[in-house]
């Protein structure tokens, strides 16, 4: 597996790939990985001869520098986990190589980076959209892959390529859970035990909204179910709730009717917990 600390590096890694008529595909991530990740790696090699991930804490997309400085960082065991995944090469970037002149020009879904979890983190999805783009450009991939968890982020990304003529096909991957349900993120490793045992709440509320939308319900009545369960445990407080189309992430209401993504985000102290479903009426 190839390591590329620079952006040099991986343009001469991947033009070598090019060389042999090799197709690439990119997988994106902030390290700390888990198997959530290597479902992702996994996904891109059925579409691309050659697996590219980078590993770049992207310090545009946080507004809490207490949460960009807390941010785990496991670069040992992320590159054992990548090379047994089957990974052709790292791009392990500085914020200096990424940002060398500041960060004036940025891009920006102007409407789908200012609703819903992105005012929760203003700033949010621009810092993601634009630091996207950066490494799209850098390893100029055929494919890219992203979690289904981060659903916003997902529609954003979907959103910048279509609007942009960007020609990389973008895979959603579904979320890879824990035994218990609970979403697997790099963020879980910050949780006291106490959080983490209440932190199955998430799933627990999104398995009883699906079964609610496949039997028929209301936008109004799958918030009251889901605010009661998570009120069950006393230790996380629900800071986002949305029942929007799975697409567009309008917000719906009355009988639900199509298929509607519901997100959820439950802050446990410091750290902030997501997790959506798409739930589809039989
Ligand atoms: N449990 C999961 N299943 C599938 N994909 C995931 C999962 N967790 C993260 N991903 C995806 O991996 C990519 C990189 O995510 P990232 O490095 O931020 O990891 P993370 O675990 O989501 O970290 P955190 O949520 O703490 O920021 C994103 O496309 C994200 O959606
Ligand atoms: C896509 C991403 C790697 C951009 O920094 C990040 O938002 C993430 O890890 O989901
Ligand atoms: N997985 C989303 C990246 C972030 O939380 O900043």
């Amino acid at each position: 597996m190839e390591i590329c600390r620079s952006i040099p590096k991986i343009r001469a890694y991947v033009a070598s790939l090019r060389a042999e008529g090799k197709t690439v595909g990119l997988v994106p991530t902030m390290g700390a990985l888990h198997a959530g990740h290597i479902a992702l790696v996994k996904a891109v090699a059925r579409h691309a001869d050659n697996v590219i991930a980078t590993i770049f804490v992207n310090p545009t997309q946080f507004g809490d520098a207490a949460d960009l400085a807390k941010y785990p960082r496991t670069e040992d065991a992320d590159l054992a986990l990548l090379k047994a995944a089957g990974v052709a090469a790292v791009f392990m970037p500085q914020v200096d190589d990424i940002y060398p002149e500041g960060a004036e020009t940025i891009v920006e879904t102007t409407v789908l980076a200012n609703m819903l979890h992105g005012l929760v983190r203003p700033g949010h999805y621009r810092g993601v959209a634009t630091v996207v783009t950066k490494l799209f450009n850098i390893v100029g991939p055929d494919v890219a892959a992203f979690g289904e968890k981060d659903y916003q982020q997902l529609q954003v990304i979907r959103k910048m390529v279509r609007d942009l003529h960007i020609p990389i096909k973008i895979l959603p991957v579904p979320t890879i859970r824990e035994a218990d349900g609970l979403a697997m993120s790099s963020r879980n490793t910050r949780l006291t035990p106490a959080d983490r045992a209440a932190a199955v709440i998430l799933s627990q509320a999104l398995d009883v909204t699906e079964k609610a939308v496949q039997s028929g319900t209301t936008v109004s009545d799958l918030a009251k179910s889901i605010r009661a369960t998570i009120a069950t445990q006393l230790r996380g407080t629900l800071e986002g709730l949305d029942i929007v189309d799975d697409e567009t992430l309008a917000p719906i209401s009355g009988p639900i009717t199509d298929p509607t993504a519901i997100m959820i985000s439950v802050q446990f102290g410091d750290i902030l917990l997501i997790d959506q479903r798409v739930a589809t009426p039989r």
